[in-house]
This record gives C-alpha cells, sequence and structure tokens, in this order.
C-alpha cells in the first residue's frame, strides 16, 4: 500500500472467461457442423507445450474438435506451409492456430501469411489486421479482443476513456489500439522506448500493460483511482529455485487504481475463451459461405437440386 485508499477492485478473469465460453457454448449449438480447431506447435519450448494443451482441452470441454500437430525444431519453413495449406484445404477444420514463438530459424510471418485469412482464428494474418484497422467485422486477436471482453463483463467504460496502452507487439498492443480506437476511446500507445514513461501512463483513465518486463508499472505511474489491465507473464525464479509468475505491473499498484487484473488469474483465462469464442465464429461464417454458395448454385451438400429458397430437397 502506498496511500490510505482503498485497495483497487480485482478484476478476475474466469468468471469473465466463462460468460464468453458460454457464449460461445451457445452459438456453436445453433450451427448445423461440430466447430474444428488445428493447432501448429513447432519445437519443445515446455510454456509453448503448456498453453497448446491447455487451449486444446477447453476446446474439447467445450465439445469442439481439436488437433495438435507438434512438429520436430528442425522442422523447415517449407514443412510448415506445406502443413498450413494442407489445412486450408481441409473443409473440417474451421481453424488454425500457430502458436507463437517459433524456433529462431523460422519465419513467423511468412508463415502466418500462410494461413487462410477465413481459418486465422489468432487475427494474426494481414488480412485480419486490415479489416481491424478498417474498423470491418474480422477474426480479432485473441488476447486483445480478450481484453475488451473482460472490461465488458465488469461493465468498464471505454468510450470517451483516455487509453493508454504500453506495448507495441503485433500479439497485443497493435491490435488492442485499433479495438479500443473502434470502441470509441483514445489511444496513446507507448513502449518501453517511450521517454519518461510514466508521465505518458499517468494521462489513462484506463491503462494496459504489454510490455514484457515485469513490475514495469510502478504505483507513481498511475493515476489514482484508474482502470489498470496488465497483460504481462514474466516467470520470475522464487528462493526455492522455482519459478513464479507476475505481470508488468508492480503489485503496490493496487494501491493507487481503482480496478486491476490480477497475474495470473486475470487477461490469460481470457486469451483461451476468446480464442474459442473465434473458432465457433469462423466455424458460423464458413458455413454460411458454403450455404450462400449451394443457394446460389442450387447444388446442396450432397449434390442435389435445392428448393425455389435454397432450402436442402431430401
Ligand atoms: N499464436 C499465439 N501464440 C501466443 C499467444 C496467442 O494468443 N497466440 N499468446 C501467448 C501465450 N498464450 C496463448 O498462446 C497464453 C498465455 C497465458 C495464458 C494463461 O491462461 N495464463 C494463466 C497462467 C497460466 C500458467 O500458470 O502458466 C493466467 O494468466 O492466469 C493462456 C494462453 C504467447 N503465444
Amino acid at each position: 500500500m502506498t496511500s490510505g485508499r482503498a485497495e483497487a477492485r480485482t478484476l478476475a478473469g474466469p468468471p469473465a472467461a466463462a460468460e464468453l465460453l458460454a457464449r460461445a457454448a451457445a452459438l456453436a449449438a445453433t450451427l448445423p457442423v461440430t466447430p474444428s480447431i488445428a493447432f501448429i506447435r513447432v519445437g519443445d519450448d515446455p510454456a509453448s507445450e503448456s498453453y497448446v494443451r491447455g487451449k486444446a482441452k477447453k476446446a474439447v470441454e467445450l465439445g469442439l474438435h481439436s488437433h495438435v500437430y507438434a512438429l520436430p525444431d528442425d522442422t523447415t519453413q517449407a514443412d510448415l506451409h506445406a502443413l498450413i495449406g494442407t489445412l486450408n484445404a481441409d473443409n473440417g477444420v474451421h481453424g488454425v492456430l500457430l502458436q507463437l514463438p517459433l524456433p529462431a530459424h523460422l519465419n513467423a510471418d511468412a508463415a502466418l501469411a500462410c494461413l487462410d485469412p477465413r481459418k486465422d482464428v489468432d487475427g494474426l494474418h494481414p488480412v485480419s489486421a486490415g479489416l481491424l484497422w478498417q474498423g470491418q467485422p474480422g477474426l480479432r486477436p485473441c488476447t486483445p479482443a480478450g481484453v475488451m471482453a473482460l472490461l465488458d463483463h465488469y461493465r468498464l467504460p471505454v468510450a470517451g476513456q483516455h487509453a493508454v496502452i504500453v506495448g507495441r507487439s503485433a500479439l497485443v498492443g497493435r491490435p488492442l489500439a485499433g479495438l479500443l480506437l473502434n470502441a470509441d476511446a483514445t489511444v496513446t500507445v507507448a513502449h518501453r522506448a517511450t521517454p519518461d514513461l510514466g508521465t505518458v501512463t499517468r494521462r489513462a483513465d484506463l491503462l494496459i500493460v504489454a510490455a514484457g518486463h515485469a513490475h514495469l508499472i510502478t504505483p507513481d505511474m498511475v493515476r489514482p483511482g484508474a482502470t489498470v489491465i496488465d497483460v504481462g507473464i514474466n516467470r520470475v525464479p522464487t528462493e526455492g529455485g522455482k519459478a513464479r509468475l507476475t505481470g508488468d505491473v508492480h503489485p503496490d499498484v493496487a494501491g493507487v487504481a481503482g480496478a486491476l487484473t490480477p497475474v495470473p488469474g486475470g487477461v490469460g483465462p481470457m486469451t483461451v475463451a476468446q480464442l474459442m469464442m473465434n473458432t465457433v465464429q469462423a466455424a458460423q461464417n464458413q458455413t454460411a459461405q458454403v450455404q450462400a454458395t449451394q443457394n446460389q448454385t442450387g447444388q446442396n451438400q450432397v449434390g442435389q437440386p435445392n428448393g425455389a429458397n435454397g432450402e436442402l430437397l431430401r
């Protein structure tokens, strides 16, 4: 504690994630297909292994189809593109996720650009990024969209707020700026090289930190009463030799902020829940596209002529 203020309200991720998952399940129940997601993981990074395992488990819990492709560390760029091409062409797969980071010899941007944008459930394809910046519907990156869903769950205002993002990654900072702009916030994007960072962060009504630097944001850098969203997940060694997770925001910020996400248990679960929602939405979009094509061509999936309104005739 740094003052006599009450502690910040805790914005716990699990209840907000549960709401998002329930919405994804309800949408999936309206579809004529079971949404299906393929995960691609390259190499043996333990954190990536654990994240993919967690995401695949959640997909199965939700009743989705899920398959993990675990490729060896010496996978070539051509091998990776070939697998993505195969999954793009498979009508039974609605979403393809390439777990990041890739081993250093692989080019993630080139691989992401190979994805069919309709299956880009991570929202990282250049087409998805362009749609976001044009304010058009599309698949959005999971962590930024999860942050928006968390704010919505806790009924925290976004429109008219001055949002300051610390971090400019393609995975979080940049897409989050687009989402906040689309939601009528005034947005500043700062980063670790921003001179006098505290002067910038103190202007924030809504401060979102995704800098990948443990405890970068200290209480003196936060406007009293501000909402603070900590996207950082840093593994720091404990005295016992084990690693402990901590965020980019110093815990003492709870004495200044009005509301604060914990780490762990804040934004992390939202990333996974949003991925499930994106997969169901991708399946919905692809199903609607197939039906529209069948209506246009007068054919249905079993190759029979459709009725006058495009309905399936048996
Ligand atoms: N292709 C992608 N790669 C990566 C993404 C991504 O969205 N797409 N994000 C991160 C890792 N990530 C998912 O992939 C992820 C990170 C954290 C969590 C999470 O639930 N964290 C928990 C703690 C979990 C633990 O104990 O380790 C929490 O914060 O409460 C989920 C997913 C990088 N790569």
